[in-house]
């Protein structure tokens, strides 16, 4: 495998995908492009506002259709199914789970590219961000809509229960005692608040794995070569799991499936007091009839020493049958929703974080989080994250069967009884020959 043996991961452009200059524009009247993404609600208003403004000023020249593509999972699916001979999309939002598959695709021209011919400087992006999409130095894809994880609290019940609303819990152990005073039952017995209550979402696994300081894959991630097999069964895991499915059995944590969509529901509806999502979930909390706090994502162990990775999701420009007027466009809406200005409205209006350094010095921005410092926690928590391989993140080309994977051991342990560290090798051993397939086909 020619990629594998340097990096394990990092393919060329492909052929062709190489980044056309400004000039490409020059004399072409106005060019059209089409960007999947997969952002709703909160996220997916204020994109459609960013949107809206670049097309105000690019009259005549650039004009951008937003095409809604329902969730990640989707755009990367339909992104699938048009490589093998639909129409591309000339710009693509891609989870970070995709990334390797992106880079493997070798139908987009890759960001370092156009980096390259406009000498466009990159020292505004927050370095632990474009160090995910980063493969051999070399940035494939633009960091837009940028997570962590974080603990949500609803504060009004944490002082109902006589808990401190500024102290939100940092350990498995803190949320278990926490959750003792916060379950609330009526007359009947039945309960009516839970403690505790997420998703049980892969993506969690993942960053537990990181703020434990280990390796989510080998080796070293993925990133001194092809992974071939995900390290699940660590003792930590099996003690989360082992947590969860006491936190169950006890009556303090509200039972969920893996969809985020059901968790968040849960958390905004009051029905838990305690839960874990994204920081880009913030914009639409905050709007939940109930003061909303914000925590780094706990540790399994006080003594955990790693940090979370970068979530969210990345801009791919497609550069397979496109001429070079579309993609110079793509660019040049990719290069003003990464400006600051443009940054700080998507910050303050959603919770992701901007990847501009210079987004958190715009005065919009500034008394944003003074006034909510809710939106502090996950800058704070980004910028205490030391770069490492374990806080870059697994890359597999199949990462999101392995997410599934996980997913499926998670809901087994915690809902189903089956014992974690079984249900944790069984996911790990059902991967071993997609993983291999997937490998060798891209040798
Ligand atoms: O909910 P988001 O956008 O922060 O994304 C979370 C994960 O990183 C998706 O893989």
């Amino acid at each position: 495998c020619s990629s594998a043996a340097s990096s394990g991961s990092s393919g060329s452009g492909g052929d062709g995908l190489s980044a056309p200059a400004a000039s490409a524009l020059d004399g072409k009247g106005e060019t059209d492009i089409t960007f999947w993404h997969a952002m709703t609600g909160t996220n997916g208003e204020t994109l459609k506002k960013l949107t809206d403004q670049f097309n105000a000023a690019n009259q005549g020249k650039i004009k951008v259709t937003l095409a809604f593509k329902n969730n990640y999972d989707d755009t990367l699916s339909a992104y699938k199914n048009a490589l093998k001979g639909g129409e591309l999309p000339d710009l693509l939002q891609v989870y970070d789970i995709g990334t390797q598959f992106m880079i493997d695709s070798k139908a987009t021209v890759p960001a370092q590219s156009f980096i390259d011919v406009d000498s466009y400087d990159v020292s505004d992006i927050q370095p632990n961000i474009a160090g995910y999409y980063s493969i051999d130095n070399k940035l494939y894809s633009m960091p837009f809509n940028t997570s962590m994880p974080l603990l949500y609290i609803n504060k009004d019940a944490f002082a109902k229960a006589g808990l401190d609303p500024n102290k939100p819990p940092a350990t498995l152990d803190e949320i278990m005692a926490d959750a003792k005073k916060l379950t609330v039952k009526d007359a009947g017995g039945n309960t009516t608040q839970y403690g505790f209550g997420a998703s049980l979402y892969g993506w969690f696994l993942e960053q537990w794995t990181a703020v434990a300081g280990a390796q989510y894959c080998n080796p070293d991630n993925g990133r001194k070569g092809r992974a071939t097999a995900a390290n699940f069964a660590s003792d930590n895991n099996v003690k989360l799991l082992t947590w969860w499915k006491d936190m169950v059995d006890q009556g303090l944590a509200l039972k969920l499936d893996s969809d985020t969509k059901n968790g968040d529901s849960a958390f905004v509806a009051g029905k838990d007091a305690i839960t874990l999502e994204s920081t880009g979930s913030l914009g639409d909390f905050t709007k939940a009839g109930f003061q909303v706090g914000t925590g780094f994502y706990p540790k399994i162990n006080a003594s955990d020493a790693g940090g979370p990775i970068i979530g969210g999701a990345s801009l791919w420009i497609v550069g397979k049958g496109k001429d070079d007027a579309h993609k110079r466009a793509s660019w040049e809406f990719v290069k003003f929703l990464e400006s600051k200005d443009s940054q700080a409205t998507w910050h303050t209006s959603t919770g992701y974080f901007p990847v501009s350094k210079g987004a958190l010095d715009t005065d919009v921005d500034k008394q944003w989080v003074a006034a909510k410092p809710q939106f502090q926690t996950a800058i704070t928590q980004l910028q205490n994250t030391k770069l490492s391989t374990a806080t870059q993140g697994c890359l597999f080309g199949v990462m999101p069967q392995v997410r599934k994977a996980a997913e499926n051991a998670m809901q087994a342990a915690v809902l189903q009884g089956k014992d974690p560290k079984q249900a944790l090798t069984d996911a790990a051993n059902s991967l071993t020959q997609p993983i291999k397939d997937y490998n060798d086909s891209v040798k």
